[in-house]
């Protein structure tokens, strides 16, 4: 058996703002997995994600993407990696379709591969009636598709989703599924904070469960259960019996 290869790996990874946010926090995801990062509110999981995509500097710890150091490094870490906040910005001037070409520009991606992946993303989002009329006229989940198309159109091998499916109604969700899923089909690797607990179900390869900063449970649906000893329970409960277990910060 070959081992997997590892796409994101964090070591000790600790922020502190007024307390301890993210408190020595390991976490490694393989390369192919679609990870889903489970956790209360307040548990840490945008700060930790805020971390490894660079925008916030950790106060200890290491973070490795794709075998590269993403805190000495970290504009090599960006270029295979995208982030997709869960409050994301976008030019309202613009159309779509000007915005995807202006970030495949900032990337320096092949025009005509780049004009192929903007139509592709397009689509697949549900979007291709509307990438000729500006952006300011957007419902806030037809904004949350052009910044995840705008995410997407490097190529990234590594997608990181903070709350990517808040507030979209069941077709654009279904859209945005549907793409990380073919993403995760060609190779990439997915990292996605939810509460939707039925998509994480449904979709994550594996599951990790935050409390206070630290990973307070890891694996398939099927190690989760095995882990609290119940077969055949639903992840709302055994995701609700790890958090009221899960022992307070030091
Ligand atoms: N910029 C900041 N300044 C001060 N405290 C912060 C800041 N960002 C996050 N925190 C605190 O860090 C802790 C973790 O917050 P974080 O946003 O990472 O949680 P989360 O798991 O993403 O929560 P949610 O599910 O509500 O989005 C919280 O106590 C939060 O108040």
């Amino acid at each position: 058996m070959t081992t997997p290869t590892s796409v994101l790996e964090v070591r000790g990874l600790t922020k502190r703002f007024d307390r301890v946010a993210v408190d020595a926090l390991d976490l490694t995801v393989y390369a192919g997995e679609f990870y889903a990062l489970l956790g209360a509110n307040g548990a840490g999981k945008t700060t930790t994600l805020r971390m490894v995509a660079g925008l916030l500097p950790p106060d200890a710890g290491m973070i490795a993407i794709a075998g590269r150091d993403a805190l000495a490094d970290p504009v090599a870490a960006k270029q295979v990696m995208a982030w997709v906040s869960d409050e994301p910005m976008i030019y309202d001037k613009l159309t779509p379709r000007e915005y995807l070409e202006f970030i495949a520009g900032l990337w320096g991606c092949d025009p005509r591969i780049a004009e192929q992946s903007a139509e592709d993303l397009l689509l697949s989002l549900g979007l291709a009636a509307h990438q000729h009329e500006r952006c300011e006229g957007f419902s806030k989940g037809m904004r949350q598709k052009v910044a995840l198309a705008g995410a997407l159109v490097h190529d990234p091998r590594l997608i990181i989703l903070d709350e990517p499916l808040t507030g979209l109604d069941a077709v654009s969700a279904r859209h945005v599924k549907g793409l990380l899923q073919g993403r995760v089909r060609d190779g990439c690797t997915v990292i996605m904070t939810t509460h939707i607990l039925e998509v994480a179900e449904r979709m994550a390869d594996r599951i990790g469960v935050i409390a206070q900063g630290r990973l307070i449970a890891e694996g398939t649906l099927a190690e989760l259960r095995q882990k609290i000893g119940q077969s055949d329970t639903s992840l709302e409960d055994m995701f609700v019996a790890l958090i009221e277990n899960a022992p307070a910060a030091a």
